[in-house]
């Protein structure tokens, strides 16, 4: 049951939560230096520059009145200078930064990536993979910023802030108090609306989510929108979602514009009062004019740290909602993977027994109950039944796709629980009725099946399988490019590549489900002949409706009723006169 759908919002986490940043900074600790040296170049470069209004008040009180030209161009040459190096420095760290930030995203994303990749079936069968992917791509993008630049200039304002508060007090203590007269308006204002403004920015982390599935799951799903002429429909449903995010957003950036906009009236107000103090309170000994300009310049720039924190924090609230989406991905339990102590299965014989399996996908929703059987190895079993009775799930448990809810499957007498999956999964050969195709070339698909295979056993395993003649018709021969999931490719000639990959892997278990359903019945009579090279000396379960396909099969397994309700050869099952009977029979009626 999809836990996720396109238009159910995922579960908000409610307190805000600072450990995702103590997390985040795994990834940041690993970008020390290069941090660390963009830090020491942007505190110089702000040092720097914080020397121009001494430098003016100087001017201003000192050198205009004396009439020292010679002195007044020293002076402007020196501010010069100070806005030139400030400006090189504040490039050269912005390139340090940059690179900061890709390392991150390129970090993060990567073990997403690898996390994915091993996260089992469960898992992708509760969410809309467009859900999935936003989180990879998207979200990632968005806290890059955020915990590059933004955790050196978080240090940097508040470094700014500390050096700003000497300056102005080391010129003036009185009209410094003024100026800082503002901030505990300004910390009231965020204290109210934090919880609401981190809650808004879930909600839009959330609705952009929706809207990703929902786009991703339309273009997955064209070919039947277009069939079944439901564009306006889904578009309908799209507007709604697309409405949702935009609704969403409108109401995060509110609480945003409203933290710089508290910030310019504190300034121009703080401003306002240095001014009237400071006129109020002129005089030569005290109060110079050098120094209310001074002050004035001062004030401007401590309320511009202020208001750089809080755009700040803004992002920071922002990223919060962003990576406790990622670390929750990555914290996803990998809950079908080697057991502790684990061995390597060793190469199979191919001997497979159901030893008193139990399985729901859902708890309390039993698929299969107590199933025992015993496969000897080399036999070839067709799983048959209704729809929907459990055949694709007796052969995902033999992969181990998922765990077992009780009993215990074992290959030559070894529970497959306690092998490591590369040694079972490396024996076993699975093709689906949807074979998947890679984007690439032909050959890059086949040799799938085995990395290190030469062109040649590529191409033996495709003639093998009767795929060769088609493959030596397209203009590039095994060079030809398909599109990932092979939409240049017909449905048969897809499992006819996915037949050649898993020839050439060569399993010792092999598991066709459905796997010929598509291919014409000529071709299928041609590649009989390649299956049964293929089927040859291993043991294979094979999942058919058509049993024409099946039934010189060792072994023909009925699955209905939660089990195995009747198993014996096409002859024997044929004289019992049960279920497999009358399917049998149902069918040749139909033929
Ligand atoms: N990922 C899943 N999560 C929850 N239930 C599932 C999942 N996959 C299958 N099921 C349910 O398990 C039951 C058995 O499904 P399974 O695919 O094994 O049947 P099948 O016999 O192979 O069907 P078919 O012949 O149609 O391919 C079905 O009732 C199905 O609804």
């Amino acid at each position: 049951m999809a836990r996720n759908k396109f238009d159910v919002d995922e579960n908000l986490e409610s307190p805000f939560n600072i450990k995702h940043f103590r997390r985040a900074m795994i990834y940041i600790r690993r970008k020390k230096k290069p941090m660390i040296i963009a830090f020491l170049l942007s505190a110089l470069s702000a040092a720097i520059s914080l020397s121009a209004p001494l430098i003016m008040q100087h001017v201003v009180d000192v050198t205009i009145p004396a009439k020292a030209k010679g002195a007044l161009v020293g002076w402007s040459a020196l501010m010069l200078l100070t806005i030139v190096v400030s400006v090189v420095l504040a490039t050269i760290r912005s390139r340090i930064m940059t690179r900061v930030g890709q390392d991150i995203i390129f970090d993060i994303r990567t073990d997403l990536f690898k996390h994915l990749q091993e996260l089992p079936f469960k898992y992708y069968d509760d969410r809309p993979q467009g859900k999935i992917l936003i989180r990879v791509v998207n979200y990632v993008n968005a806290v890059s910023d955020v915990l590059s630049n933004g955790i050196i200039n978080f240090i940097l304002e508040i470094v700014n802030l500390i050096f700003i508060a000497a300056f102005m007090f080391a010129v003036d203590v009185r009209l410094s108090f003024v100026t800082l007269a503002g901030l505990p308006v300004f910390l009231g204002i965020m204290l109210l609306i934090k919880n609401k403004q981190r809650r808004a920015w879930q909600a839009v982390s959330n609705k952009s989510s929706n809207l990703n599935a929902y786009l991703q799951e339309s273009i997955s799903g064209i070919g039947v929108t277009q069939m079944f002429s439901r564009e306006q429909r889904n578009e309908g449903i799209f507007t709604r979602l697309a409405g949702n995010f935009r609704t969403e957003w409108m109401r995060a950036l509110r609480y945003n514009a409203l933290i710089p906009f508290t910030v310019d009236n504190l300034a121009t107000t703080v401003m306002t009062l240095i001014y009237l103090v400071g006129l109020l309170t002129l005089s030569p000994q005290d109060v110079t004019f050098g120094v209310i300009l001074a002050m004035s310049s001062y004030a401007a720039r401590f309320w511009q740290p202020i208001l750089n924190l809080s755009n700040l924090y803004n992002s920071f609230i922002n990223a919060v909602a962003y990576l406790e989406r990622i670390f929750e991905t990555l914290d996803e339990p990998v809950t079908v993977s080697d057991v502790p102590g684990a061995k390597e299965l060793p190469p199979a014989r191919g001997q497979v027994t159901f030893d008193d399996v139990t399985f729901a996908y859902d708890p309390g929703l039993n698929i299969l109950e107590n199933v025992s059987f015993d496969v000897k190895a080399g036999e070839s079993v067709a799983l048959v039944g209704p729809t929907g009775a459990g055949k694709t799930t007796v052969v995902n448990l033999i992969s181990r796709f998922y765990n077992l809810t009780g009993g215990r499957i074992l290959i030559d007498g070894e529970d497959i629980a306690g092998v490591t999956m590369k040694s079972l999964r490396s024996q076993m050969g699975i093709m689906l009725q949807d074979s998947f195709i890679f984007s690439g070339t032909i050959l890059d698909n086949i040799r799938y099946g085995k990395l290190d295979a030469t062109e040649e056993e590529v191409i033996a395993a495709a003639k093998t399988v009767c795929a060769d003649e088609f493959i030596r018709e397209f203009e590039q021969g095994y060079m030809t490019e398909v599109n990932e999931r092979g939409s240049k490719l017909s449905q048969g000639q897809r499992q006819l590549i996915s037949f050649a990959r898993t020839l050439l892997a060569d399993p010792r278990i092999l598991i066709l489900d459905e796997a010929t359903s598509s291919i014409d019945a000529k071709t299928e009579r041609l590649l009989q002949k390649g299956l049964n090279e293929l089927l040859k000396g291993r043991t294979s379960f094979i999942i058919a409706h058509r049993l024409s396909t099946v039934k010189n099969c060792d072994r023909i397994m009925y699955v209905a009723n939660k089990g195995i309700a009747e198993s014996g050869s096409h002859e024997e099952l044929l004289a019992r006169k049960g279920l497999y009977h009358r399917l049998y029979t149902a069918q040749k009626m139909e033929a």
